[in-house]
């Protein structure tokens, strides 16, 4: 027997945890002589509480499948899950709705508003929806990404790494089924990139969240528990417990062997 009552968004039948999932999802731009596929029946499961790397080469499409994953762009064809809850069919408004509560965001660009001070920053999507934080979630947010001290500070007086860090809280402060990332470390140094990849790692194995990364970078791939290699708008290979050496050599593997279908 199955057990009537599921915990929300742990994904359906099997007993699986799956906090995203696209079915045979493909996405077009553009018409006739300029149509160009950025995705080609794209199966793949997100696992909850786990941290997965997109990667791939330039206009592999990996932005695009982040994009619809995330519900902030439409398919062409195929089904997106976040948890439970289908995106495809969804109206606008709903979706809005669902990524205002279920989604956390890290872009590479930090996305700060220069006017408010840090901790009005982390909190200004739940003002803006008129959610209340959970202040015990938040204190600990904001211990583990180290920003006790700094959330008085505009974004100004705060290094490109706190500019991150902060953004990284703003994504975790609603407690969202899931985070993603574009890219997120590709505007800061190397020893501040390893800081915000270090949290994103430790929001998986202390605050139990789901985080989703695309990234060019096979250190930053390390991090990852799972990386999802794509090619040409299809997934061609996926790698368990990856190190940047293994990340490399499976990269240069795809380049020699050109376009892989
Ligand atoms: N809005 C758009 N209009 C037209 N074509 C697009 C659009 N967005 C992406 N594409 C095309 O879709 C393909 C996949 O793009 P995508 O940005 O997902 O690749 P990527 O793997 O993230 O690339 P990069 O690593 O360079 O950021 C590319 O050929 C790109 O030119």
């Amino acid at each position: 027997m199955t057990t009537a009552v599921a915990e929300p968004g742990t994904g359906g039948g099997g007993g699986t945890a799956v906090a995203a999932r696209a079915e045979r999802v493909t996405k077009a731009y553009g018409e006739g002589d300029t149509r160009v596929l950025a995705l080609d029946e794209v199966s793949v499961e997100i696992a909850r509480g786990a941290f997965t790397a997109i990667m791939g080469p330039s206009g592999s499409g990996k932005s695009t499948l982040m994009h619809c994953l995330a519900g902030l762009d439409s398919v062409t064809a195929g089904r997106v899950w976040i948890g439970e809850t289908e995106l495809t069919g969804l109206r606008e408004k709903q979706l809005t709705q669902l990524r205002r509560d279920n989604v956390g965001f890290i872009f590479q660009a930090f996305n700060l508003l220069p006017t408010l001070n840090a901790i009005e920053n982390i909190t200004l999507p739940m003002d803006i929806a008129g959610r209340k934080p959970d202040q015990k979630w938040l204190d600990h947010v904001i211990s583990t990404v180290g920003l006790a001290d700094r959330l008085s500070h505009r974004p100004s007086e705060l290094s490109g790494g706190q500019q991150q860090r902060v953004a990284v809280a703003r994504a975790l402060a609603s407690k969202p089924q899931i985070m993603f990332g574009d890219e997120p470390t590709g505007n800061l140094d190397s020893r501040a990139g390893a800081e915000i990849l270090g949290f994103l790692r430790r929001s998986v194995d202390e605050l139990g969240q789901t985080v989703v990364m695309v990234t060019h970078d096979p250190v930053a791939a390390a991090y990852a528990d799972r990386v999802v290699f794509l090619a040409d708008g299809r997934i061609v290979d996926e790698m368990a417990d990856p190190t940047a050496d293994k990340v490399l050599d499976r990269m240069r593997g795809f380049d020699s062997q050109g376009r892989t279908s």
